[in-house]
């Protein structure tokens, strides 16, 4: 998906909603576990239930991966049944020497077809280079992440600007705002209008609202610009909003407040 469709998706569905398919086996409600695929069967009611309220899922691999072969089948089932206008995110965190980072973007891009997967640039330019030689798909680069360890690299300083700083405005020269996004955590707010001014045209993921306390009103004052260019990522709170055969229901009325909320700011 390209970004003008996306800005389209966000401005129609008066939303910037991403719901993150962080299922997790151990949570999900039990009447489900006797079904084949219980991951998927999860996931199904889950974006049955609100694909008409967010404009992307994430598909978080770790929850997937650790069931092996079954949870990549998992994976491969969930992409596919998501419909085709919404956007997706695999959110793996790769990011390698160039040819590994190839064959990465390879099986995110074109073995499962995400429009996205998250990247940690770490290893630099020639790691991330790979995700951007693929029309219509998107690297999200790590920025500012949402959990307490950001602290003890990204909230350093090198000279006089923090590495995180360091590391958008280096990364945002080699790519552009049309293939290219930052993860910006929503715990991070007091910082979100610097990094605004620092890349005004990228989209951010902001993971961290819900579960782990983030204010959508705060990451939204700050952080949107002209085309949005925000998408709130919500798991936890969506997904596990209910435990028992309403879980979809539940979960659809967790998305809904959130999209009411954003209606209001756009
Ligand atoms: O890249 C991410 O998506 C990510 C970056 C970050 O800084 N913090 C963060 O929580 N995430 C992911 O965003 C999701 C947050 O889940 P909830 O806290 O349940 O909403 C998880 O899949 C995390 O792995």
């Amino acid at each position: 998906m390209n970004r003008q469709e996306l800005v389209h998706l966000i401005r129609e569905r008066k939303s910037y909603l991403c719901i993150g398919l962080d299922t997790d086996i151990h949570k999900i409600p039990k009447h489900l576990l006797s079904h084949p695929d219980p991951i998927f069967a999860f996931n199904k009611a889950i974006i049955d239930a609100t694909k008409d309220l967010c404009v992307a899922y994430k598909i978080n691999t770790a929850f997937y991966e650790c069931q092996g072969i079954r949870g990549w089948e998992s994976l491969q089932r969930t992409v596919e049944y998501i419909p085709k206008d919404i956007f997706t995110i695999a959110d793996a965190k790769r990011g390698d020497i160039g040819n590994t980072s190839t064959y990465y973007a390879k099986t995110f891009f074109e073995t499962y077809g995400f429009d996205s997967v998250t990247v940690a640039p770490y290893m630099g330019r020639d790691s991330v280079e790979p995700f951007l030689g693929f029309s219509e798909k998107w690297a999200i680069v790590l920025g500012l992440t949402s959990n307490a360890g950001a602290q003890d690299f990204q909230l350093q300083k090198t000279g006089d600007e923090y590495l995180y700083e360091k590391v958008l405005k280096t990364t945002a020269a080699w790519g552009t705002p049309e293939n290219m996004m930052f993860v910006v955590g929503a715990t991070q707010a007091d910082s979100v209008a610097a990094i605004r001014q620092l890349v005004p045209d990228h989209f951010f993921l902001v993971p961290g609202v819900g579960a782990q306390g983030g204010s959508l009103q705060a990451i939204t004052e700050k952080g949107m610009n002209k085309d949005v260019g925000l998408l709130v990522n919500a798991s936890r709170a969506v997904i596990y909003a209910g435990n028992d055969e309403n879980f979809a229901e539940d979960a659809r009325n967790a998305a809904l407040q959130y999209q009411q909320e954003m209606a209001g700011y756009l």
